[in-house]
C-alpha cells in the first residue's frame, strides 16, 4: 500500500513543480520518442517476425488437423458457436483444441474452404520479411495472388466438389458457384474457371507459345546490331554457314517475320503479341550499395604523394585517423626524411641497382649535405633534433568539424517505385515504337530518385536514329514533359529514355555526406554533388575539375546547388586549408556565410565585408586573386615543388624557410553566384582576371565555382569555356543555352528542383542534385562561427588599380605608408628586387614597382637593371634609420 501511494504520489508532487520548469516539455515528448524508437527498433521486428511465422505454423497444423476432425467437432462448433473455445467440459479431436477446431471451422466452413490454406502462406511470407529485416517476398504482388488465390480456388473446388459434405469451397466458393451456375450455367462456370486458371499462368509464367522453329535468336547477338549492309552481312553469314541449326541470320527471321525496306536499315517486326509480352526487367540497386570499382565519371581519388620514404609510411600507419595527425606522424623522424631526397637526387641519372651499403652510405652523406644547407638558412645545431613538422591546424587546434545532427533528412531518400507506373510507361514506349514499325528485344528500367531509366535493345537492324527522333512522340504517348532519349548508352550498347518519376524523392546532402565513399574519401576538395540515376552518390574533388561552371534558369536549384558544394567542403576541411572568396552580386544568396569569415573566408586588406556585392570590389578581388596566384607561383618555384600539395608537404616537413617569405598555402575556392550580372556591368575587367585564373590557378590551388542564369555566348566565352572543362546544367529555357553550357541539348529538358547534367571529360550524366535547406546551412554557418576563429579573414594581397596611379609623380612628400617597412626589408637582404616586396609584403606588382621608385628616388636602391634586382646602396640599418629620420 505504502509503495504505490509512493508511486501516485511521485507524479503529482512533481507536477505543480514542473509547471514552470522549461524541462516538462521534454518529459512530455519522451514517451513518444521511446514509442517510435521501440517500433523501429531490429528486435522489435524479429519478435513479431517469430509471431507471424508460429501464427502460420498454428494455422497450417489445426486446418491440417480439421481435415481429419471436421466431422466429430463441426458438432460442438455449431452447437456451441464460440463459448465452445471456453467451455472446458467440451472435448474437441482437432489437435490445437478448442481454439484449433473454432479457427478452422470459421476458415473452412464458414470462409474459404481448402483456400484457407493461403492464410499460412500470407503469416509466412510476413513473418519471414520481419526477421530478414528486407523484403524477402514482395507483400502487395502476393497480396494481389492470394486474393485471386481465394476467389478461384474456393469457388473452382465448390464447383468440383458439389455441395454437402465437406466445405471443400467454404461459404464463398458455395455461393459464388451458386451464383454462376445460375448465371452461365454448369458449363459455362466451368469455362469460367479454365479461363480464369490459364490467365494466371499465363500471367505468372509468360509461356512461349511458339511454335518451335529454328530460333533466330541463335544467331541474333544480345546487343543491338549496327545497321546490316549487304557486306556485313555476308561477314556474319560465311563463318557460321557449316552449322544448319545456325544459319539463321537475323535477316531470315525478319524475311520470316515479314520484312520491311526502310531507308537502308532492316526491320524486324515480330508478331504484336510476342512484343506485348515483353518483360519489364527491373535493375534495382542498393542505395547503400557502394560501388568503388565502377569507374565513375570523375569519383576517382587521386593519387597520394608521399614525400617520405617508405620507411615513414609504416609509422604513419599507426599513427592517429585525422589527417593531420596523420601528416604529423609521418614527418615526425626528421633525419630520416632526407633518406628521400637521396633517392630522388640520385636516381634519374643511375640506372643500376644499389646495394644496401651503398644506400646506407648515401643516406649518410646526403644527411650531411643537407645539415649544412640547414644551419645556413634556419636554426643552428638542428641536425642532433628530430624536426616537429608544422601543423597548419595548430592555430584553431581545437576546431570542430561540423555534425552531421545538423544537417536535416528531407526525405528518407528512398526511391519510390510504383511497378504498376513502371508497366505503364513500358507499354506506351512499345506502343510508341511499335506504331512506327520499331522492334525492340529487350526492355528494362532503373528507377532514379527523379526520373527512371528504361533501357532498351533494339531489334537487330534498327536505325538508333529512328529511335532518336520519335523523342517527341514517346514524350506525348507518356503524356510527360522532360523525356530524354540517349541513343546509344555510351559503353553500354543498348538506348536509353528517360522518363520522369511520377513521384520524386529529394536527395538530401546529410545522406550524401554520410555516405561511405564521403567520409572516408581522401580528394583534396570533395564536393557531394547527387545522386546518379542508379542511386549512386557522385562525389567529385574539385581540385581535379579543376573549375565549375554552372548554368540554369531561374529557380531551377542554382543556389541550393551552390550551398551543396560549399556545405560538403565545410564538413571536410579544416580553416587552415581552405579559404572561399565569396562574390554575390544577388546581395543575398551567400550572405549566410558572413557567419564564417573569421575561418573560412578570404577578403582584400581594409574591406569590412568579406562576402562581396559591389562590381567594382569584384575586379579589385579578382586581380588580387591573380596576384595570389603569381606569388603562389613564385614561391612553388623557389621551392622547386610544381603543386600546392607538394609545396605544402614540403612546408609541413619544414623543409622551407618561412622567414623567406614561405607559408603554409590554403587553397582558395572562388565562388561566384550571378557572372552573367558580373559580365553585363563590368565586362573584360572581369573576364579577363577570371580566365586568367582559370588557365593557372589549378596547380596553385586556386579553384572557381561560377553560376549564371543566362548561359549565352556574350557571356560565356570561348576563353572561358575553354577552361571550364567541368560544367553543370540545370534547367535552361532552350536548347542553344544548353548547346552553350553542354556543347549539346538536353538541359533544356530537365525538369528542374536540382535535376542536372554535369559534363566532365566529354561524358554526360544525369545527377539529382543533393539539397539542403537555408536553414541547414545557416546553422552549420553558425556552428562554426560561434566556435574560436582567426583575428580575421584571410587577407588577399593589396591590389592598385593603374589608373589609380597613372599620372602621380614620384614624390618622398608623398609617400607609401609602407615605404619605411619597404626600406628595411630591402636593406635587410640587401636585394633590390620588386619580387621580394611582392612576397614579403603580400603586395601586387604595380604598389611594390611604385615602392621601389620611391626607394630609389630616397637613394636607397639603385636604377633599374631590368631582369637583374637593383643595387642596395644602404648597407647597414643604422644607416637606413638616418635617412629615414631625415625624411620626415
Ligand atoms: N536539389 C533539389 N532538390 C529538391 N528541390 C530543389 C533542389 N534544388 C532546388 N530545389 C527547389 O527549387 C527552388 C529554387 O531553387 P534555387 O533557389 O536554388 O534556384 P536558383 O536557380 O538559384 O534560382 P535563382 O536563379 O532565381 O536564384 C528551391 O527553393 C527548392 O524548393
Amino acid at each position: 500500500m505504502s509503495k504505490n501511494k509512493l508511486k501516485t504520489e511521485k507524479p503529482e508532487s512533481k507536477k505543480p513543480r514542473s509547471k514552470d520548469n522549461p524541462n516538462v516539455l521534454k518529459q512530455d515528448k519522451e514517451p513518444e520518442v521511446r514509442v517510435k524508437e521501440l517500433v523501429k527498433d531490429e528486435r522489435t521486428h524479429k519478435v513479431m517476425g517469430v509471431i507471424f511465422l508460429l501464427l502460420s505454423l498454428y494455422c497450417f497444423i489445426a486446418f491440417t488437423s480439421y481435415l481429419f476432425t471436421w466431422e466429430e467437432d463441426q458438432d460442438k462448433v455449431f452447437r456451441y458457436s464460440s463459448s465452445v473455445l471456453f467451455m472446458e467440459d467440451v472435448k474437441v479431436d482437432n489437435l490445437l483444441g478448442r481454439l484449433g477446431a473454432f479457427v478452422s471451422h470459421w476458415f473452412f466452413f464458414k470462409g474459404f474452404g481448402v483456400a484457407s490454406y493461403l492464410f499460412c502462406y500470407f503469416f509466412f511470407i510476413i513473418g519471414v520479411n520481419f526477421i530478414v529485416g528486407r523484403r524477402v517476398f514482395r507483400i502487395m504482388r502476393n497480396v494481389k495472388y492470394i486474393l485471386f488465390g481465394l476467389l478461384f480456388i474456393s469457388t473452382a473446388m465448390a464447383f468440383l466438389a458439389g455441395s454437402g459434405g465437406f466445405a471443400w469451397g467454404g461459404a464463398l466458393g458455395d455461393a459464388i458457384n451458386k451464383w454462376t451456375t445460375g448465371f452461365v450455367g454448369k458449363l459455362g462456370t466451368a469455362l469460367l474457371l479454365l479461363v480464369g486458371g490459364l490467365a494466371w499462368c499465363i500471367w505468372k509464367f509468360n509461356f512461349d507459345f511458339k511454335w518451335p522453329e529454328p530460333k533466330p535468336k541463335l544467331v541474333a547477338p544480345p546487343v543491338p546490331v549496327p545497321p546490316v549492309t549487304a557486306a556485313t552481312a555476308a561477314t556474319t553469314a560465311a563463318p557460321v554457314a557449316a552449322s544448319p541449326a545456325i544459319t539463321a541470320t537475323p535477316q531470315d527471321a525478319a524475311r520470316k517475320n515479314g520484312l520491311r525496306q526502310d531507308g537502308g536499315g532492316i526491320v524486324v517486326i515480330p508478331p504484336a503479341e510476342e512484343e506485348d509480352l515483353l518483360p519489364l526487367e527491373l535493375i534495382e540497386k542498393e542505395e547503400e550499395e557502394e560501388t568503388p570499382a565502377a569507374p565513375s565519371l570523375i569519383t576517382y581519388v587521386p593519387p597520394v604523394v608521399h614525400h617520405t620514404p617508405l620507411v615513414m609510411s609504416e609509422e604513419s600507419a599507426l599513427s592517429e585517423e585525422e589527417e593531420e595527425e596523420e601528416m604529423e606522424t609521418e614527418a615526425a623522424d626528421g633525419p630520416l626524411l632526407y633518406i628521400e631526397e637521396t633517392i630522388t637526387d640520385t636516381a634519374p641519372g643511375k640506372k643500376r641497382p644499389k646495394t644496401d651499403e651503398e644506400v646506407a652510405f648515401e643516406i649518410k652523406s646526403t644527411f650531411k649535405d643537407e645539415e649544412e644547407e640547414a644551419e645556413e638558412i634556419v636554426v643552428p645545431n638542428r641536425p642532433a633534433a628530430p624536426v616537429d613538422p608544422y601543423d597548419p591546424s595548430l592555430d584553431l587546434r581545437d576546431y570542430k568539424y561540423p555534425s552531421l545532427d545538423l544537417l536535416a533528412n528531407h526525405s528518407t531518400d528512398k526511391i519510390v517505385q510504383d511497378a504498376s507506373e513502371l508497366e505503364k510507361n513500358k507499354n506506351q514506349i512499345l506502343d510508341t515504337l511499335k506504331n512506327y514499325d520499331i522492334s525492340i528485344q529487350k526492355i528494362s528500367a532503373t528507377v532514379g530518385p527523379t526520373v527512371t531509366l528504361y533501357e532498351i535493345v533494339p531489334a537487330a537492324g534498327v536505325r538508333i536514329s529512328r529511335i532518336k527522333n520519335l523523342e517527341d512522340d514517346i514524350a506525348l504517348s507518356l503524356s510527360a514533359l522532360g523525356i530524354r532519349i540517349i541513343a546509344p548508352i555510351p559503353g553500354k550498347g543498348t538506348i536509353g529514355i528517360e522518363v520522369p518519376n511520377v513521384k520524386k524523392s529529394i536527395v538530401s546532402l546529410k545522406n550524401m555526406l554520410a555516405s561511405e565513399k564521403f567520409q572516408t574519401s581522401t580528394m583534396d576538395l570533395p564536393i557531394a554533388i547527387g545522386k546518379k540515376i542508379d542511386n549512386e552518390n557522385f562525389i567529385a574533388d574539385l581540385a581535379k575539375m579543376p573549375h565549375l561552371l554552372m548554368a540554369g534558369a531561374t529557380g531551377q536549384g542554382k543556389s541550393v546547388g551552390i550551398n551543396t558544394l560549399l556545405v560538403s567542403l565545410l564538413y571536410k576541411k579544416h580553416p587552415a586549408e581552405l579559404k572561399f572568396v565569396l562574390v554575390d552580386p544577388k546581395k543575398v544568396e551567400l550572405s549566410l556565410y558572413k557567419l564564417i569569415e573569421k575561418h573560412f573566408l578570404a577578403k582584400l586588406p581594409g574591406e569590412e565585408d568579406a562576402i562581396i556585392t559591389d562590381t567594382k570590389k569584384v575586379v579589385h578581388t579578382l586581380n588580387a586573386l591573380c596576384i595570389e596566384m603569381d606569388l603562389r607561383y613564385d614561391l612553388l618555384k623557389e621551392a622547386g615543388t610544381r603543386n600546392i600539395k607538394e609545396y605544402n608537404n614540403k612546408f609541413v616537413q619544414r623543409k622551407l624557410n618561412p622567414q623567406k617569405g614561405h607559408r603554409y598555402l590554403p587553397f582558395v575556392v572562388l565562388v561566384i553566384d550571378e557572372f552573367a550580372d558580373l559580365i553585363m556591368t563590368a565586362g573584360k575587367e572581369v573576364e579577363m582576371p577570371i580566365a586568367r585564373l582559370a588557365q593557372l590557378a589549378r596547380a596553385v590551388g586556386i579553384h572557381l565555382i561560377i553560376a549564371t542564369q543566362r548561359p549565352s555566348v556574350n557571356i560565356i566565352t570561348g576563353t572561358i569555356k575553354a577552361n571550364f572543362p567541368a560544367r553543370i546544367a540545370f534547367k535552361v529555357s532552350s536548347k542553344i543555352d544548353s548547346r552553350t553550357i553542354l556543347d549539346i541539348g538536353g538541359a533544356e529538358q530537365l525538369i528542374g528542383q536540382g535535376d542536372m547534367l554535369v559534363s566532365f571529360n566529354g561524358e554526360l550524366v544525369r545527377l539529382q542534385c543533393a539539397f539542403v535547406d537555408t536553414p541547414e546551412v545557416e546553422s552549420v554557418a553558425e556552428f562554426i562561427g560561434q566556435q574560436r576563429g582567426y583575428s580575421d579573414a584571410f587577407l588577399l594581397p593589396e591590389y592598385v588599380d593603374d589608373k589609380d596611379l597613372e599620372g602621380k609623380e614620384i614624390s618622398l612628400a608623398d609617400r607609401d605608408p609602407l615605404f619605411e617597412e619597404a626600406a628595411r626589408i630591402i636593406v635587410q637582404n640587401q636585394q633590390g628586387s620588386t619580387s621580394l616586396l611582392q612576397r614579403r609584403m603580400k603586395l601586387g606588382y604595380n604598389r611594390a614597382g611604385r615602392l621601389m621608385d620611391q626607394l630609389e628616388a630616397a637613394g636607397i636602391v639603385g636604377p633599374n637593371m631590368g631582369s637583374k634586382a637593383r643595387d642596395v646602396n644602404v648597407k647597414t640599418e643604422m644607416d637606413l634609420e638616418m635617412i629615414l629620420n631625415d625624411l620626415l
